[in-house]
């Protein structure tokens, strides 16, 4: 049998020549780049792709086919990424078209004003994000979620704010099923530090406590502390704000809200015990929604709903996408699509500014790959 270092050479040499086939290739690639500018044609050919895969198929032995396949579309994808960078933004596609078209639309600087709808009451964690976001926010509350995307959707704001991801929780899902059923698009996110306590009216006292209300993320949060108080009853209720006020009006002397401390403030309430949540970097990410499209400059993170065919390797192909770009996912979430069975919309947030050619190509090609592709914006993160 051969040595293992003997069998490395010969697997070095056979790397070298499909590398140097590899830069052969490429450089094909670019001429015929050339030609299809000169002849107003498409980057992506999707018959030829198909008929190379196949090819690749046939080609290789049997056992080795699906690899022969995948290999083949890696080689095209890296190919129609060279294409796209060469020829810029000489794409076709409308969905970058729209998007440069606002990028030159929107002003310079982000409104320090505006009139934001968020959910809730006063003191929501959404109006703490809305005034991260807005140097002078008029705010205006709308009972539900729906009710904030409604709001915007008809103009009566120009902007939303919505919570979209807890650090300890997870994603905020029916946020993310609202997204399914309203048209928007996301300008800016942030992040907001989230410390729970537990309020109620001066005179309770920790062991009065009979029943607690909060919204279903901070019960989530606080899961320790509540298993701590064995005889309590938890109430879910819209917001942390909203269970505060209910507390407050509440004839009740045994109950309680988990809650912020501007709710303690705003309500007259009391802290029984502060910072209850299981872990002290608890962030709650905010995104800004408006009606039109409206991209800032700076803006290096892009939101995508995606639906993929029910296909093996349909995601696969997606992620080597934003591999071959080098682009980052920040997030990845996915969800059933009401009424159709087990098909589900794939969130992504990914971070690549918008102003890179990589962006550019990702935009130009992206559709080929679903079944369909909503650009819901890109945005920067305001700290
Ligand atoms: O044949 C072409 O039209 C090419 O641009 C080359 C190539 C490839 O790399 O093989 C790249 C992109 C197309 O979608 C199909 C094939």
């Amino acid at each position: 049998m051969a040595e293992l270092s003997e069998l490395r050479q010969r697997i070095d040499q056979i790397d070298g020549k499909i590398f140097e086939l590899f830069s052969e290739r490429a450089q094909v690639s670019e001429e015929v780049a050339a030609y299809k500018r000169e002849n107003g044609m498409r980057v992506f050919d999707p018959s030829r792709e198909r008929a190379k895969v196949a090819a690749a198929a046939e080609a290789a032995p049997e056992d080795l086919e699906t690899y022969a396949q995948v290999l083949m579309e890696l080689l095209m994808e890296a190919s129609r990424s060279r294409q796209h960078a060469l020829l810029g933004d000489a794409s076709d596609d409308r969905t970058l078209a729209r998007i440069n078209a606002a990028r030159a639309a929107t002003p310079e600087l982000f409104p320090p004003s505006a009139h934001v709808s968020c959910q809730g009451v006063e003191g929501a964690y959404s109006q703490i994000a809305a005034e991260k976001i807005f140097r002078h926010p008029t705010i205006t509350y709308s009972p539900t979620f729906d009710g904030v995307f409604r709001t915007v959707e008809q103009g009566l704001a120009r902007y939303g704010v919505l919570p979209l991801e807890n650090s300890t929780a997870g994603s905020v899902n029916q946020m993310f099923d609202l997204m399914m059923e309203h048209s928007f698009h996301i300008v800016r996110t942030t992040r907001v530090k989230v410390s729970h306590n537990l309020l109620a009216k001066p005179g309770t006292a920790l062991s009065d406590v009979r029943d607690i209300y909060s919204h279903e993320q901070a019960i989530n949060q606080c899961a320790e502390f509540l298993s701590g108080l064995p005889d309590v009853r938890v109430h879910v209720c819209e917001n942390t704000a909203v269970a505060a006020k209910r507390v407050a009006e509440s004839e009740r002397a045994d109950v309680a809200a988990l809650s912020s401390r501007p709710c303690a403030e705003l309500y007259g309430l009391v802290a029984l015990s502060s910072n209850v949540q299981d872990r002290d970097n608890n962030y709650t990410r905010f995104a800004c929604i408006s009606k039109d499209l409206e991209v800032y400059p700076g803006a290096d993170r892009t939101s995508l709903m995606i639906v993929l065919p029910h296909r093996p390797g349909a995601l696969y192909k997606l992620l080597a996408k934003f591999y071959a770009l080098d682009i980052n996912i920040l997030k990845l979430e996915s969800r059933p699509i009401p009424e159709r069975d087990f098909e589900f919309m794939f969130y992504f947030d990914v971070e690549c500014p918008v102003a890179s050619p990589e962006f550019s190509s990702l935009m130009a090609t992206i559709g080929s790959l679903c079944q369909e592709c909503r650009y819901l914006g890109s945005y920067a993160e305001v700290i």
